[in-house]
């Protein structure tokens, strides 16, 4: 986050009062994330991490800990919800729902070198395979739809030349929604701030409070956008390690081959909106973030030009064509 919402001592005395987890030694609001509150809070027993939800209700809540439960049962290495005595993994504090899970190890990292960029690809192969079969009864809320109704609230913000590209990048995404495309869950939001690495070896993936079924190739694009571009710039050979990684584990079908043009595309439009949303109605917190909506920009064109497939390598380096 940012600290939306402030706690006191006591208010988490009492809260960690309901859990099995030891007394509260220290604790500190985290500046990093966007979305919600997190506190990091050392007990006699371990460390963790206190989670405030801003905006996801008690409603949907239960299926993201639930997820949550099922990847790290399957060794992904997620935050676990840690249950209160009356086994509630979902509480009240301070008038938001809340809980604690495990304080993972490890920090991010801000410029991903090749092997960083073939880790994620595993990754998310495995997130994708493990999830096979799991039913997650959440829909995109950063859909098509969305980006439209984005864009209408931040239209008059932009110069006349962005309007009409997101305009016309809209118009394209209309007539080239992907059907037929293996669809599962999906983080929707692997960025490196969001993933967790010791020495190298990823240690953590974080918020998947963006999770939803959708595409398994729009969380690849979404993915690789973030990882494989050096600020704002295609890293041809990042993209293809991240890909041959991923490949290893779950072969993208022929289809799939086809539309990852369109969906690297549909990631950066998706993200270009949502910066400049955030930039142009920044929410209220002590301690907030601005991400920079120029980069996603600036991935769009090049996906749109294509100018990268000058380079050796290109990104759609992918061992068959349809
Ligand atoms: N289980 C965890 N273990 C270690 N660090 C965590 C954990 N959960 C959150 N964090 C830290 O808090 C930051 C914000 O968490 P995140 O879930 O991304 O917040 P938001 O939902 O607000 O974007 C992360 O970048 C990480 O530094
Ligand atoms: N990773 C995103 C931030 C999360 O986006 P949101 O719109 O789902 O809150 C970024 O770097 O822009």
């Amino acid at each position: 986050m940012s600290v939306f919402t402030r706690i006191t001592r006591p208010q988490l005395d009492q809260f960690f009062s309901a859990y099995t987890l030891g007394e509260v030694v220290s604790f500190e609001g985290i500046t990093d994330g966007i979305d919600n509150t997190n506190y990091f809070v050392t007990t006699t027993q371990g460390s963790f991490v206190l989670t405030l939800f801003e905006s996801l209700t008690a409603d949907e809540l239960p299926h993201f800990l639930k997820l949550l439960a099922h990847l790290g049962e399957n060794n992904l290495p997620c935050p676990r919800p840690q249950s209160d005595r009356q086994a509630n993994s979902l509480r009240q504090l301070n008038g938001k729902p809340a809980a604690v899970f495990n304080r993972l190890s490890g920090t991010a990292t801000a410029i991903p070198s090749i092997l960083h960029c073939q880790e994620i690809g595993l990754q998310l192969a495995s997130l994708h395979r493990c999830t096979e079969d799991y039913v997650f009864p959440i829909k995109n809320g950063n859909d098509l739809s969305w980006c439209k109704t984005v864009l209408s609230k931040v239209g008059a913000h932009l110069s006349a030349s962005d309007r009409e590209l997101i305009d016309d990048e809209l118009a394209f995404q209309s007539e080239n929604t992907p059907v037929n495309l293996p669809r599962g869950v999906i983080h929707a939001d692997l960025f490196r701030d969001n993933v967790l690495f010791v020495d190298g070896q990823l240690s953590g993936l974080l918020d998947f409070y963006s999770a939803c079924t959708d595409t398994l190739l729009l969380d690849v694009a979404i993915t690789a956008n973030d990882w494989c571009c050096d600020n704002g710039t295609v890293n041809a050979e990042k993209f293809t390690a991240l890909l041959s990684a991923y490949e290893s584990l779950r072969p993208l079908e022929p289809l799939e081959k086809q539309h990852w043009p369109i969906l690297l595309r549909a990631a950066a439009l998706r993200f270009w909106l949502s910066r400049l949303e955030h930039q142009c109605y920044p929410r209220p917190g002590e301690i907030t973030q601005q991400k920079d909506p120029l980069v996603f920009r600036r991935i769009l064109l090049q996906h749109r030009q294509q100018t990268y497939l000058s380079s050796n390598v290109n990104i759609f380096n992918l061992r068959s064509t349809a």
